[in-house]
Parts: C-alpha cells; structure tokens; sequence
C-alpha cells in the first residue's frame, strides 16, 4: 500500500513515521513536485492540483475539519479528485477538546463579567457589578454537528441553557434544536452568546450579517470559532458600535493574518485569536487515520466522508 504525505507545515518526518508505525503494510512518501510515482491514499492540506490530478487513488484525507479550501480548489480545478475518489476529514480527533476549553473560557469569561471589571481596572475603578444569571445567559450554537455538539456538553455542564441552529434537527440531550432557515428567528430571539461552528459553504457565507446579529438578545456576544466569510466584518463593527453586541470574540477572519489596517484589532471590546481555537492533533489524527484507511481496506463502512455536493 502506498500513501502520499503533503502538508505544508507540519512535521513531515513525525507524521510518515508515525503512519508507517501504525499502518505496518504501508510505505508511506512525502509527496514532492515531479512525483507521479502510484498512490493508493494521499493525505493533504492546501494539495497542489498536481499531487492528486490524474491519481488512481482509493481515497483522500483532508488533514483539518473544514474542508472549505481543498472543496474551492476543486471546483476551480474538477479534474484534481474525481467523485468516485472519496475526501474524508477529521471528525474531532482532538479538536473537540479544544473548542470546548475556547467556548467555556470565553463565556464563563462574559458570565462573571470580567470583560466589565477589565475595563473598570484601566479607569481604576474599584466597583462590584450585578451578577448575571444563567436563566438569562443563553447559548445559541450554530452548527450543531461534530464540534458545535461538543461545545454545546460542556457548557450544558456548566448549567448554561443551550440551544442549536442546524440544517436538519438535532436529537443533543439537554439542547432545545432549531431547524433550517424558518426557524433562525426563534433559535437568535432567545440567545445571548452566539457561537459559530458553521462549514464554509455557499448557504452559510456572510450569514452573520446585521440583520443577523439585531435579532439576538441585547448585550449579546459573539464567539466566531468557524470561518471568517460567515462574518460581515463592517456589521460586526456596526452592531458593537450600536452597543446591541457587547462584546466578540474571533478565531478566524475572512482574510488571514487579519490585515493591519483593519479596525477589529483595536475595537475595545473584540478579543482576537490567530486561528488557534482547535488545531489537528497528529496522534489522534493519525490514530483515526490509520483506523480509516484499516477499514477502508477491509470494505468496512467508515465515517468522516465528506459529501461534495452538501460542502462538508
Ligand atoms: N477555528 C478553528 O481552529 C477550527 C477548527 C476546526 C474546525 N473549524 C471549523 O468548524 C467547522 C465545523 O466543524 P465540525 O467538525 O463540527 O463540522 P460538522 O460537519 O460535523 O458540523 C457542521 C454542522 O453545521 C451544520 N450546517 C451545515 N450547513 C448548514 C446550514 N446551511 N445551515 C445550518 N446548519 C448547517 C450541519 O448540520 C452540521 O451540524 C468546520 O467546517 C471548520 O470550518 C474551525
Ligand atoms: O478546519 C480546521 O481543521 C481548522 O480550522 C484548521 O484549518
């Protein structure tokens, strides 16, 4: 078996030895330009359209969650991975754990107010605030599905009241699910903290708009853990300015590294993280990975497939 390796960043050597480790059979290559040499498998994160164009492969691992950049690339470019090729993804493989450290951080955060008492200590102010209330204190996650259902456990046990938005309804215990577009408004009417754990597909770009944000709760936040193109960045600022959002908290931007000039950096009540929120774990990546491919081999069914035409 033979399995091509491409990722711009990470640590190559660590990753093929610890694929050849746990998949024994298999000879395991960096991909590099000019290798048309067979694969069966090819593992990838932003591929070149040469690595995979023209590749009899039996499947093909994006080496992240969303799947927006390698789906973009193939619709500029049909040929790179034909659809009897499968794309799978990584369903959590450590990354639920991190959205739920960033989710719970950041509301308990908002919660106990300590964004007011931040701005109260710059004034030198010595002044105890009202408590807020859980009954009062909302979660709405959009995107009920591998992180946004882990995200929504945690802050259930933290005593939050959570509900969903999704596509089709959601069965998450303790969590009251709102389904489709007809049912946005009830799902925003009710939410205080907005959390995005959205795919970037052609229905969700842009969906945080004005028009979004004014159906939420006064004083709400939001906590963008997604993609930056759900954001319209102007309406973010305008909502903020308008004082209907309280406060942000952002993953992710529609342009990365966030330009200079842009006004988020200095907005007094936006908290900034450079696309950290949940990173690929390569041990449990690989784990999962491994355990795929063992399955795939086998004619076993496996999850994590992505559906092209859906976009995630
Ligand atoms: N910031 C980070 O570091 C980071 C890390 C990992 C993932 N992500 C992002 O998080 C996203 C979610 O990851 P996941 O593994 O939970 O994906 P997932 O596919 O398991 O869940 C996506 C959910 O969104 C819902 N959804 C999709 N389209 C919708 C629509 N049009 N309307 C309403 N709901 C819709 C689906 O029902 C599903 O429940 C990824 O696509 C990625 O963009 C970000
Ligand atoms: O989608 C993911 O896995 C992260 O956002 C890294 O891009």
């Amino acid at each position: 078996m033979e399995i091509i390796f491409y990722h711009p960043t990470f640590d190559t050597p660590y990753w093929i030895a610890q694929l050849s480790k746990q998949l024994p059979g298999a000879n395991v290559r960096e991909w590099k330009k000019g290798d048309n040499e067979h694969a069966d498998y090819a593992l990838v994160w932003h591929p070149p359209v040469e690595m995979l164009q023209g590749r009899d492969l039996k499947a093909v691992f994006a080496l992240g969650a969303g799947v927006d950049s390698i789906l973009s690339k193939l619709k500029a470019n049909p040929e790179m991975l034909p659809e009897s090729i499968p794309l799978f993804r990584l369903e959590d493989t450590g990354m639920g754990l991190q959205m739920q450290e960033y989710a719970v951080s950041q509301v308990l955060h908002w919660f106990r107010r300590f964004d007011d008492y931040q701005a109260q200590q710059q004034k030198s102010e010595w002044q105890p605030l009202a408590d807020y209330h859980r009954e009062d204190f909302t979660i709405g996650i959009m995107g009920a599905g591998v992180l946004g259902g882990k995200v929504a456990e945690s802050l259930l046990a933290w005593g939050f009241p959570v509900r969903c938005w999704s596509r089709s309804r959601k069965t998450l215990p303790g969590v009251q699910s709102f389904a489709g577009t007809e049912e946005l408004g009830d799902f925003l009417r009710e939410t205080r903290v907005l959390i995005n754990l959205l795919p970037n597909t052609a229905e969700t770009v842009g969906i945080i708009n004005l028009d979004l944000l004014n159906q939420l709760q006064d004083n709400s936040y939001l906590l963008n853990l997604a993609r930056g193109v759900h954001v319209v960045e102007d309406d973010l600022l305008q909502a903020l300015n308008d004082n209907k959002l309280k406060g942000a908290m952002l993953d992710v931007f529609s342009r990365e590294p966030l330009p200079q000039e842009s006004p988020l950096w200095q907005h007094p009540r936006v908290v900034m993280t450079p696309h950290i929120a949940a990173v690929t774990r390569p041990q449990e990546a690989i784990a999962y990975i491994a355990r795929t491919i063992t399955g795939l081999e086998r004619g076993d069914h496996v999850s994590g497939q992505v559906d092209r035409q859906r976009g995630y």
